[in-house]
């Protein structure tokens, strides 16, 4: 695999994955692999009663992402070609240690190591932080229906969970690039000085 070939960006919730993955991938002519959402069964059900449906939703979330994993390597990563994605594998722990415990925990805990141990890894994770007054701004600008009464106490401990997991990330994958953006500060959307600027790092990095 050649430097730069895999493309992750990630971040909480409303931090703007979608939309900078699919600039970067217009931008860059790189295909995207995009998460579902709108399709995905068992969301709506989770916000109205996370302990009744959690289990599901992690497990859904996994095996899609697993499947999508899977058909990249064979479709892109093992003939050379970049692909960027609007997620990381790894974010599925990072939900799951929140919303499960116990006995479920733990089986979704082994379940993730035995599917996800050979899955390719991102070579660059852009990483979009943003604060709770920023997030809540465009969860409410996206207006999905199933997330306007998001418990900010949830996406509070999300934002704390990120650093953690892409610090826990830089150490256990150090051959993994990560670029970190101020998402608070950074406007790639309305100002388009600022995505060249993203767009430069990432080809950089591409060399
Ligand atoms: N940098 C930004 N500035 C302003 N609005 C943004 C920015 N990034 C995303 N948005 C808007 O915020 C909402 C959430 O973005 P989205 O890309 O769906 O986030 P995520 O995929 O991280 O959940 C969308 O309505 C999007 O248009
Ligand atoms: N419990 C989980 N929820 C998840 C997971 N991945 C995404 N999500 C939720 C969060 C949003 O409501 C929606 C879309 O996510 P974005 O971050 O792209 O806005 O799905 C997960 O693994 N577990």
């Amino acid at each position: 695999m050649s430097t730069g070939s895999f493309i992750a960006v990630e971040g909480p919730i409303g931090a703007g994955k979608t939309t900078l993955s699919t600039m970067l991938s217009q931008k860059l002519n790189i295909p995207l692999l995009k998460e579902i959402v709108e399709e995905n069964p068992f969301l709506g059900k989770f916000y109205d009663n996370i302990e009744e449906w959690s289990f599901q939703l992690e497990m859904f979330f996994l095996c899609n992402r697993y499947k999508q994993l899977e058909d990249t390597t064979t479709k892109y990563i093992q003939h050379g070609r970049q692909v960027i994605s609007d997620y990381h594998i790894y974010k599925n722990l990072i939900f799951a240690q929140r919303t499960l415990s116990g006995v479920k925990w733990e089986k979704y805990r082994q379940i993730y190591h035995i599917l996800t141990g050979d899955l390719p890894k991102p070579d660059l994770i852009i990483y979009i932080r943003a604060d709770l007054q920023t997030l809540l701004k465009r969860i409410k600008m996206r207006g999905r229906s199933f997330e306007q009464n998001m418990d900010t106490a949830y996406l509070e401990q999300l934002i704390i969970d990120y650093d953690h997991a892409m610090a826990s990330l830089a150490e256990s994958e150090p051959d993994t690039k990560i670029i970190t953006i101020d998402g608070n500060q950074i406007d790639f959307v309305t100002h388009r000085e600022q995505f060249d600027l993203i767009v430069s790092e990432v080809k950089e990095y591409m060399k």
